[in-house]
């Protein structure tokens, strides 16, 4: 139907109506309140909240586009559990459909697409604000000891937290073509805002090479040097590259794609992040619409990620990222290179 759209201005368009429908089971698995906790790993998780939205996502964009290479974080679950017909999302945002087209995508093909998928990223803080979610104390503390991975420090601090790290959560659409991100979609299930008046959950952000980003309200950097990093996966290494940054402030919060939204609007000026942890589906839509937005995001040396089907899912070389080159270079510059060999021969 919108077939003389070129392909790649149909295929953010499909993905942001996409991901509002993710966002939506994400918010629909936490007001049932069975979240279905299971360990991958060591301080990795997943819920049924993640499981859903992939399969809502990566059947919806399938069944649209059959010939994209789709690589999602949860993808061991191809197969298992059904799609509901209810999750198959055919609508696509009309207002991204209206979007001019740079030049150079135009010709772009499925088969030179890579679309990578963090159906839910910020777990940690989805869980956590999970149990926040449950008013009664005592109904709390049986969940609180259900959850292995919550220590009583952050008990408490989530406690005086105004249960507020849901809004940490995204939904990651990242679109890579010749294994450059070019277009990409931060969704946030739990933004609150107001929209001509009436109260409205979520927002979706949007990027494209060539053609901006959306979705939001740019600003500026802050004055000052402010680092975003982690709240959850900290270890000495990540502390000693924030240590040498000279920052008047860290702000420690959950998810890739919400560090970036904090580069984005002006609450932060680096993103540092000095571990293998983060993944290609992590990156790749935060650094698509970063990079729209004239900003940069790299691994700890200043090199870019490549975003094909075939390069190994870990940013094992971390990862430094800012709303322009002098912060990027800023930054680079005071990372010690010693820092850059341990990362880089681990
Ligand atoms: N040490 C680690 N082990 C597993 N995953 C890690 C990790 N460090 C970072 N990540 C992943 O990178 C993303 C951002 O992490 P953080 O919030 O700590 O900055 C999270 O994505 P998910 O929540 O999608 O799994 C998280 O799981
Ligand atoms: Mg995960
Ligand atoms: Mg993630
Ligand atoms: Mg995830």
């Amino acid at each position: 139907m919108y077939g003389s759209v070129p392909l790649i201005v149909r295929l953010l368009a499909s993905s942001v109506s996409v991901a509002n429908r993710a966002g939506k089971i994400v918010r629909d698995v936490m007001s049932k309140g069975e979240l279905g906790i299971v360990e991958k790993g060591k301080d990795d998780y997943q819920t049924e909240a993640d499981r859903s939205a992939q399969r809502c996502i990566v059947a919806s964009l399938a069944a649209q586009y059959p010939n994209l290479k789709i690589i999602g974080e949860e993808d061991s679950l191809e197969d298992e559990g059904e799609v509901v017909s209810d999750w198959l999302v055919n609508e696509i945002d009309k207002e991204i459909l209206k979007l001019q087209c740079p030049p150079n995508l135009q010709e772009v093909k499925e088969e030179d697409i890579v679309v990578w998928v963090d159906p839910l990223d910020g777990t940690s803080e989805y869980t956590q604000g999970a149990l926040m979610l449950k008013r009664d104390p005592w109904e709390r503390w049986k969940m609180y000891l259900t959850h292995p991975f919550i220590s009583m420090k952050w008990y408490l601090s989530l406690l005086q937290n105004n249960y507020g790290f849901l809004e940490h959560v995204t939904v990651l659409i990242g679109i890579a073509v010749n294994e450059t991100p070019v277009a990409g979609v931060i969704h946030q299930p739990y933004y609150k805002n107001i929209v001509e008046g009436d109260k409205k959950i979520g927002r979706t952000i949007w990027g494209l090479h060539g053609v901006g980003v959306g979705g939001f309200t740019p600003a500026p950097p802050p004055e000052s040097i402010v680092i975003t990093t982690t709240r959850s996966h900290s270890n000495p290494v990540v502390e000693e590259a924030l240590k040498v940054m000279n920052a008047s402030k860290v702000l420690r919060v959950g998810g890739a794609g919400y560090k970036v939204l904090q580069l984005l609007e002006g609450n932060a000026s680096i993103y540092v992040f000095a571990s293998p942890g983060c993944k290609k589906w992590d990156t790749c839509a935060p650094e698509a619409i970063l990079s729209a937005a004239g900003g940069k995001l790299t691994d700890i040396l200043g090199n870019f990620y490549k975003y094909g089907a075939n390069v190994t899912k870990p940013n094992k070389t971390g990862v430094l990222a800012a709303v322009n080159n002098e912060l990027h270079s800023y930054a680079l510059e005071r990372i010690p290179e010693k820092l850059q060999e341990t990362l880089a021969n681990k």
